[in-house]
C-alpha cells in the first residue's frame, strides 16, 4: 500500500534535493543493465587498513582514497563517461534545482549487498563544488544526510528507493552523508537486480 503512495519532492537542507520517482521503471531496467556492463567492481582498500562494504566501479576518473587518477588500482585506463549519462545527469539537476548546464565527467557506481554500508563522509575529493546527483536502483536504504561540520547530528534520515534522485550541492554541497543501511528484499522483482546500486555523478574539476 505503502508503494503506491506518491513521495514528495524534499528540500532536505539548503541545496540536497530528494527527487521520489524520478526515473520511470523502463529508465531504472536500462540503467540496471548498463550497471552490469560495466566491470571491475571491487571493495576499496581504506589507508587505515580498512575495507569498504560496498563494490564499486568509476567511470571518466578513478576514484581512490582520497582523489581522482586517469588508471584504475589494477593500472588499467578508467572506464568511459557515457553522454547518455551526462544527459541524465542534466536532466536530473535541472529537475531538483531548475540548474542548467551540468557537465559531469565522473560517476561511482555503488553496488550494495544486503549487508553493506557506507560510514558518514564527505565528498571532497573533486576541485569542482558542482552539485553531486545520485540515483538510487533496487533495494531501498536508509540514506542518512548531515551537516557541514560534523559526523554527528543534527541529521536527516531519508529512505532512497529505486528510481529515486538526491542531490546536493550549494550550502550542503560538502555534507557529511552516508547509507547506515539497505533494506534487503524490497526491490521489486521484476528489476532483476539483488541488492542495491547507487550511482553518483560529480563533476572532477581536473
Ligand atoms: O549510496 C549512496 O546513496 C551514497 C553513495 C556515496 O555517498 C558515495 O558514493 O560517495
Ligand atoms: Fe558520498
Amino acid at each position: 500500500m505503502d508503494a503506491l503512495l506518491p513521495r514528495p519532492r524534499a528540500e532536505i537542507a539548503p541545496g540536497a534535493v530528494h527527487l521520489p520517482d524520478w526515473l520511470g521503471f523502463d529508465e531504472q531496467r536500462e540503467f540496471v543493465t548498463a550497471c552490469r556492463g560495466w566491470s571491475g567492481y571491487r571493495h576499496t582498500r581504506l589507508p587505515n587498513g580498512g575495507v569498504m562494504s560496498v563494490k564499486s566501479v568509476c567511470l571518466g576518473w578513478h576514484w581512490y582514497p582520497y582523489g581522482y587518477s586517469r588508471t584504475t588500482g589494477e593500472g588499467t585506463p578508467v572506464l568511459p563517461f557515457p553522454d547518455w549519462l551526462g544527459d541524465l545527469g542534466r536532466r536530473a539537476l535541472a529537475a531538483a534545482t531548475g540548474e542548467e548546464g551540468y557537465e559531469p565527467d565522473v560517476a561511482l557506481v555503488n553496488f550494495y549487498d544486503a549487508t553493506a554500508k557506507m560510514g558518514l563522509h564527505q565528498d571532497k575529493d573533486e576541485r569542482s563544488l558542482a552539485p553531486v546527483v545520485s540515483f538510487s536502483l533496487g533495494d531501498a536504504c536508509v540514506f542518512r544526510f548531515g551537516n557541514t561540520e560534523t559526523r554527528g547530528r543534527p541529521y536527516t534520515d531519508v529512505e532512497l528507493r529505486s528510481g529515486d534522485v538526491f542531490v546536493f550541492g550549494g550550502p550542503s554541497r560538502l555534507a557529511y552523508h552516508g547509507v547506515p543501511k539497505t533494506l534487503p528484499g524490497t526491490a521489486d522483482p521484476a528489476l532483476g537486480l539483488t541488492g542495491r546500486l547507487n550511482i553518483t555523478l560529480r563533476v572532477s574539476g581536473l
